[in-house]
């Protein structure tokens, strides 16, 4: 049976003096539900699951489960499983009794522990592989082992530490799949890391969003890709437009020219983010369009094509769009964009640690 998960005010610092390596997150998990902190590497992901599952102290803050604070309450005794990136089974031992071993350790008498272990594999679509030896496995099947293993020892939550990151995008796929359909069956409340937004959006119904140890925003994940909060949230999730500017009176003026804005902006400076696929390439002369520029570069995504086009404004000033399947502009096309009312957000300038990098450029680093 799942449970509710509520992490309040969580820190974690490592060394007296020493940045907090996670600062005062907060989150709500619902029973049954899925979320995913999103977030680059060294945010700080990790530190959440370890203080969840009980494996660090928390410097300040909670973890309850369905209301229940679970300080001072051994890992083991927490209801909950964690499926790490890598495996980490006895290689030596068989599948099946890798399954079994928790079922074992509690003393579950060994043949029940290896039916328990036999069910479990047939969930992971592994029927039959039990008497392998577990290195005779492949890095998908040892996975799928590991979240068997999870699984068998019937966690309350389920903690997924970047559990399919080394695998192949096919197999990552599948994996997808299979985590869906175990939810469906076993409605298991799962907190789940990870580093990409994809795999965010695959399985998680929220998403919440760390940047240097700290919470930047949560919320379904198209919400977020829709209004992202601060630029850093922007930027995980691939924007790269970006145009630095002042709101006054809910029309923000930039280099673009004044733009009004679909909703309530607090005046003074920000920056205009705008995600690809809600600009619209029109021709330079078309009077819908808001601004016309210069194809600069094309960047292939698979059957679509982004341009990045260089608007008026201060060397760099770019604005990303993503044509429909199939539709093709040279660089050095002069084009007009349309940048549709609902799709401007403003968000507030960088402060300086986490001021735009030049390498990121949208036209000198493609
Ligand atoms: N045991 C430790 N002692 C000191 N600092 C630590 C320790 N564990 C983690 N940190 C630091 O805390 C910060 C957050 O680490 P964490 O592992 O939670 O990040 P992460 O987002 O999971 O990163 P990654 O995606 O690379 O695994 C990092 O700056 C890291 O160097």
């Amino acid at each position: 049976m799942s449970a509710a998960l509520d992490l309040e005010g969580l820190t974690r610092v490592h060394a007296s003096g020493s940045a907090p390596a996670l600062d005062g997150f907060t989150l709500d998990v619902p029973a049954g539900s899925c979320v995913a902190v999103l977030g680059p590497s060294g945010s700080g992901k990790s530190t959440v699951l370890r203080l969840t599952a009980g494996l660090d102290e928390p410097t300040a803050g909670s973890v309850r489960l369905d209301g229940r604070d679970l300080a001072g309450v051994p890992p083991e005794r927490r209801g909950m499983a964690m499926v790490f990136q890598r495996p980490l089974l006895f290689p030596h031992l068989s599948v099946r009794d890798n399954v079994a071993f928790a079922d074992r350790v509690r003393g579950v008498p060994r043949r029940r522990a290896r039916e328990r272990a036999e069910e479990y594999l047939g969930l992971v679509q592994l029927a039959g592989y039990g008497d392998r030896p577990a290195r005779a496995l492949s890095g998908g099947q040892e996975q799928r082992v590991a979240l068997a293993r999870a699984l068998a020892a019937e966690p309350r939550v389920l903690l997924l530490d970047e559990p399919f990151s080394a695998l192949d995008t096919a197999l990552r796929a599948e994996m997808h799949d299979l985590l869906a359909d175990l939810r469906l069956r076993l409605d298991p409340t799962v907190l789940l890391v990870t580093h990409d937004p994809a795999e965010a959006d695959a399985l998680a119904d929220a998403v919440a969003v760390l940047d240097g140890g700290r919470l930047q925003q949560a919320g379904p994940l198209g919400e977020l890709y829709a209004r992202p909060a601060s630029l850093a949230v922007s930027r995980l999730l691939g924007g790269r437009t970006e145009v630095p500017g002042t709101v006054r009176d809910g029309v923000h003026t930039s280099a673009l020219g004044p733009l009004a804005l679909p909703g309530p902006v607090p005046d003074g400076p920000g920056v205009l983010v705008v995600r690809p696929e809600a600009v619209r390439v029109t021709a330079p002369g078309d009077p819908a369009a808001d601004v016309t520029g210069t194809v600069v570069r094309v960047r292939r995504r698979g059957l679509r094509a982004l341009v990045v086009v260089q608007v008026p404004g201060p060397v760099g000033t770019a604005v990303e769009a993503e044509l429909a399947a199939g539709e093709e502009l040279p660089a050095g096309r002069p084009v007009g964009l349309v940048l549709p009312v609902g799709a401007r957000t403003v968000v507030p300038p960088a402060g300086p640690a986490s001021a735009p990098d030049p390498a990121r450029s949208a036209i000198s680093h493609g």
